[in-house]
C-alpha cells in the first residue's frame, strides 16, 4: 500500500483474535481503515506449551491476559499510519483503560517527537460501552517466579539473586537469540520461551517509507511473559528494570519522552493494576531491581562470574536481522556498560567481557561526553542518568589501572566543577523510589552483595 494512502488512514481496529491451547498459538488481527481503502495485520504468539493441559480457571485468566496483549500489542502496527482514532475491540475496566492509553501515548512519545506526530500523545482509545464480568481471583504469588532474560547484566543479576535466594526461577525469553540461549545455557537452569512473529507486511511497509520508530517493547514481552507464567502455573514476573528508567530524556510540547517509558515505574504500576483488575492477578508483575541504579547493578553483577563468555547489553545484537554477535563497542549503550562495570573490576576483565577496551579509544570521547552531560542530552538508549556516569568516572579517576587510560585523561577535564560537585555527594548507591517488590523477595539481592 503507498504511503498517501497509509498517512490518510482513520481509524485503528482489532477484529479478532484467538487462542489455540494445544500449539499455545496466539493470532491477533489488527485493521488499518481509510477513504482509501484498508490494511489488515496478523501477529502470532506462540507459548510455550504446558506438560499438563491447563484447567478451566487457568484458561479463563490467560484469556484476560491475552486481551490486554492483543491491544498493547497493536502498537507495532498502529504506528505505520498513526491514525486519529484507535477503537478498542470490547469493553474494558479503568485500570485496562489507563494501561491502554499510557502504551499508546508515552510508550510511543519517542516515535511521536521523532516523526513530529503531536496528537499521538494526546490519543484516547475509544472503548466499546458495555460491563466487564470481574475476573476471578488467581492467586499466583507463593509459586515459582518466572525471571525474564534479555541476555544483559540486568537480567542475569536478578536470576542470580533469586536463585541464591532459593526462589527457584524459571528463565523466560521471547525470541531467544544467540545470546538469550548462551546466557540460560551458562545459568545451568532449564528455560521457557515463547515465539513472536511480527506481520512481515510490516517489513515491506517499512521498506517503503512507512512511518516507524520506537515502541513500547517491553510492555509487549511484559505481557507474553505473564501469560506464559499463568498458562505454566508459575508465580510472578521478575523483571530487572532499574530506578533510571522512569527517568524522561527530553520534554517535547509538555510531554515527557522517555526511550524506556515501558521499563519505567508508571508503566509498572499500569500494569500490574490491569492485570489485578482485568485477569483477576493477585502478584503479577514486578521489577526486583526498581530501587537500583545501572551503577549499583554493575557493582551486582560485578560478584558474578559465570556470564562473562555471554553476557551482553548492546542492542545491536537484538534486531531481527544484521544483528551483532556481541558488543557492538560503538554505541551509547556499550559505552555506559563499559564505564559502569570499570570501576569494579580487573580492567583485563571487562576488556574480556567486551572484546576491547573502550577507555583506551579516543573515539569514544564524543559519545562519553554525551553519557557525562557536557553535549547533548541523554541518548534515546537504555543508559543511566548522567551523575551515574559522573560517579563511574570519579571511581576510575581514582584506580591506577584506569587512571591514565587516554579516554578517563580526557573525560576528567571536561567534567564541569558543579557535575563533581554532585557525584560527591551523590547516592547513587542507595537503593530508593517507588517500587513494587514483595515482602518475600525484598532480601534477595542481599545474596550477591
Ligand atoms: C534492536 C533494536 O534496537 N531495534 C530497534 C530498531 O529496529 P531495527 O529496524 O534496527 O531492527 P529490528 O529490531 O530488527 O526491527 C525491525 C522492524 O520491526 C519493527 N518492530 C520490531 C519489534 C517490535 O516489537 N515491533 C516493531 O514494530 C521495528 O520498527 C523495525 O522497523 O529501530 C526501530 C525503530 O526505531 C525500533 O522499533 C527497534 O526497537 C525494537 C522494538 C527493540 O526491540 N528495541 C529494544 C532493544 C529497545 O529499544 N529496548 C528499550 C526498552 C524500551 C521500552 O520501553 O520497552 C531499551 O532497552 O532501552
Ligand atoms: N527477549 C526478551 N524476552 C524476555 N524478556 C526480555 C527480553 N529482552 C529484554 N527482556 C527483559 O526486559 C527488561 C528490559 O530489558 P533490558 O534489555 O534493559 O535488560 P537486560 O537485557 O537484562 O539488561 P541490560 O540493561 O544490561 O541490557 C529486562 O527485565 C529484561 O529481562
Amino acid at each position: 500500500m503507498p504511503n498517501e494512502q497509509l498517512r490518510r488512514m482513520d481509524a485503528f481496529t482489532f477484529p479478532s483474535y484467538s487462542f489455540e491451547p494445544a500449539t499455545g498459538a496466539a493470532s491477533f488481527d489488527y485493521l488499518l481503515t481509510g477513504p482509501d481503502g484498508e490494511q489488515r495485520f496478523t501477529e502470532v504468539i506462540t507459548l510455550p506449551v504446558p506438560a499438563t493441559p491447563p484447567s478451566a480457571h487457568t484458561l479463563a485468566t490467560l484469556g484476560r491476559v491475552l486481551e490486554l496483549l492483543h491491544v498493547v500489542a497493536g502498537v507495532s502496527y498502529y504506528k505505520a499510519a498513526a491514525p486519529p482514532r484507535l477503537v478498542l475491540p470490547t469493553p474494558l475496566g479503568g485500570a485496562a483503560t489507563a494501561l491502554v492509553t499510557a502504551v499508546y501515548t508515552k510508550g510511543l512519545a519517542e516515535y511521536a517527537y521523532r516523526n513530529q506526530l503531536p496528537h499521538v500523545l494526546e490519543l484516547r482509545p475509544e472503548v466499546p460501552a458495555g460491563e466487564v464480568p470481574p475476573p476471578r481471583v488467581y492467586d499466583d504469588s507463593d509459586r515459582r517466579p518466572l525471571s525474564a532474560v534479555g541476555g544483559g547484566k540486568d537480567s542475569i543479576v536478578s536470576l542470580e539473586a533469586l536463585r541464591r535466594g532459593g526462589f527457584d526461577p524459571v528463565p523466560f525469553s521471547v525470541n531467544p537469540n544467540h545470546v538469550i540461549v548462551a546466557v540460560n545455557e551458562a545459568s545451568g537452569l532449564p528455560a521457557l520461551a515463547a515465539r513472536r512473529r511480527l506481520d512481515p507486511v510490516l517489513f515491506d511497509l517499512n521498506a517503503a517509507g512507512a512511518r516507524n520508530g520506537h515502541i513500547p517493547v517491553t510492555a509487549i514481552n511484559s505481557l507474553i511473559a505473564v501469560a506464559t507464567a499463568v498458562l505454566h502455573g508459575l508465580g510472578p514476573v521478575v523483571m530487572s528494570n532499574e530506578r533510571s528508567a522512569s527517568d524522561p530524556n527530553l520534554i517535547w510540547n509538555g510531554h515527557e519522552i522517555n526511550h524506556q517509558w515501558s521499563k519505567g515505574v508508571e508503566a509498572e504500576g499500569l500494569l500490574r493494576a490491569a492485570l489485578a483488575d482485568h485477569a483477576g492477578l493477585t502478584e503479577p508483575y514486578f521489577s526486583l531491581l526498581r530501587p537500583l541504579s545501572e551503577l549499583h547493578i554493575a557493582r551486582l553483577f560485578a560478584t558474578i562470574d559465570r556470564y562473562d563468555a555471554v553476557v551482553t547489553s548492546c542492542n545491536a545484537a537484538f534486531k531481527l536481522r544484521d544483528a551483532s554477535a556481541r558488543w557492538c563497542r560503538d554505541c551509547p549503550k556499550c559505552r555506559f556498560v563499559f564505564l559502569a562495570m570499570a570501576p569494579f573490576m580487573p580492567r583485563d576483565r571487562v576488556v574480556g567481557i567486551f572484546g576491547g577496551d573502550l577507555l583506551a579509544d579516543e573515539t569514544q570521547i564524543p559519545g562519553y561526553r554525551e553519557l557525562l552531560g557536557v553535549d547533548g542530552h541523554k541518548p534515546f538508549e537504555c543508559v543511566g542518568e548522567v551523575e551515574e556516569s559522573v560517579v563511574a568516572l570519579s571511581l576510575l579517576a581514582a584506580q591506577d589501572q584506569w587512571r591514565d587510560a587516554p579516554v578517563v585523561r580526557a573525560l576528567v577535564d571536561a567534567v564541569p566543577a558543579a557535575a563533581w560537585s554532585t557525584a560527591a555527594t551523590s547516592d547513587v548507591f542507595t537503593p530508593a523510589g517507588p517500587h513494587h517488590v514483595p515482602a518475600a523477595y525484598a532480601k534477595t539481592l542481599d545474596t550477591l552483595t
